[in-house]
């Protein structure tokens, strides 16, 4: 089967976690232990978030004292895309010595004039209180919105429209090495009237970018790897309940919140519509992948 996964930010680093590289290096190496076996049977593409890293990198960027201007979020991508990359190929390679692993810096293809610019819900950086949420927003220019109990800033998240580097991926597939692509949903662009591509200041949803890339790749399945189980009814409430096996037209009915869960589903729904027999998609616990793949755990969604 040919199988992409799409790696929470979570799995990463997760929330409230300091951090130091140290700290994300082991998240990564416990990641990579469970992605591995399904590397045995299976060519695989991985994908992964970016939303702690690149805010980060943007605090660092915006405290420079050297600089007149922050780094664009189109250049702080391409750093976490290197940085992570190089996580996970150490890791992968670490766990399966015999196998080549290759990491890409790609550009993902944005629409200038997507209505994601106006709305910005991708979360980035740290979690803070309400309060100090907003004194940071002014003090630095941010949007802000709240994320769970507390709230974070939120960048310009538009969908994903063309993986730039498409080929390459479909090279390396072909030559049997497992790709760690679209990280951070890949480094947003948008085409010029001269034809050229220009970065521009965003950050993709890496499971829209999973999502096209499953699809372009005629994939098997989609896995949606985070730190939630499943899918819930009713999340949050007392009465909340895991949902198993389901079809898109179900997960559309439920209202999702946009910087979470609700792109995850959306991801999925797109892969399985398009999809033809036997393709299904997952979303569920990192340390249960292997069980997602044929939904013995996790959300498990098939056509309708
Ligand atoms: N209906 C729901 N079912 C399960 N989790 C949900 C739901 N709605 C929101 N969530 C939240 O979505 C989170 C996963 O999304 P996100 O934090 O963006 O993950 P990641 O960083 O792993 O990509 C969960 O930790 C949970 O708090
Ligand atoms: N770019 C992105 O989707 O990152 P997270 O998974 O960290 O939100």
């Amino acid at each position: 089967m040919r199988i992409v996964v799409a790696l929470g930010g979570n799995a990463l680093l997760q929330r409230g976690q300091v951090p130091d590289a140290e700290a994300q290096v082991e998240n990564i190496r416990l990641a990579a232990r469970e992605l591995a076996p399904l590397t045995d049977d299976h060519e695989v593409v991985i994908t992964h978030g970016n939303g702690p890293q690149v805010g980060v990198l943007a605090m660092e960027s915006a405290a420079d004292p050297r600089l007149t201007k922050s780094f664009p979020f189109d250049a702080l991508g391409a750093m976490t895309q290197g940085l992570i990359g190089y996580w996970i190929l150490q890791a992968m390679g670490n766990e399966r010595p015999y196998r080549q692993f290759a990491s890409i810096i790609n550009q993902t293809l944005v629409d200038a004039h997507d209505p994601g610019f106006a709305n910005p819900t991708k979360f980035v950086g740290e979690l803070y209180a309400e309060e100090e949420a907003r004194e940071l927003a002014d003090r630095h220019g941010w949007q802000v919105k709240q994320d769970g109990d507390r709230w974070r800033r939120v960048v310009a998240s538009p969908r994903p429209r063309e993986i730039i580097e498409g080929k390459l991926i479909d090279h390396l597939l072909d030559e049997s090495i497992i790709v760690v692509c679209a990280g951070g949903g890949g480094v947003p662009v948008v085409r010029t009237e001269t034809g050229d591509l220009r970065g521009v200041e965003a950050v993709i949803d890496k499971d829209l970018s999973a999502a096209l890339i499953a699809r372009r790749l005629h994939a098997d399945r989609l896995l949606v790897l985070t730190d939630v189980g499943h899918v819930m009814d009713g999340f949050g409430t007392d009465h909340e309940t895991p949902i198993r096996h389901t079809t898109p037209s179900y997960l559309r009915s439920l209202d999702l919140p946009s910087g979470s869960m609700g792109p995850k589903v959306d991801a999925v729904c797109q892969f399985v519509e398009a999809g033809g027999p036997g393709v299904a998609a997952a979303i569920g616990n990192l340390g249960e992948a292997q069980a997602l793949v044929h939904g013995e755990l996790g959300t498990y969604v098939t056509s309708d």
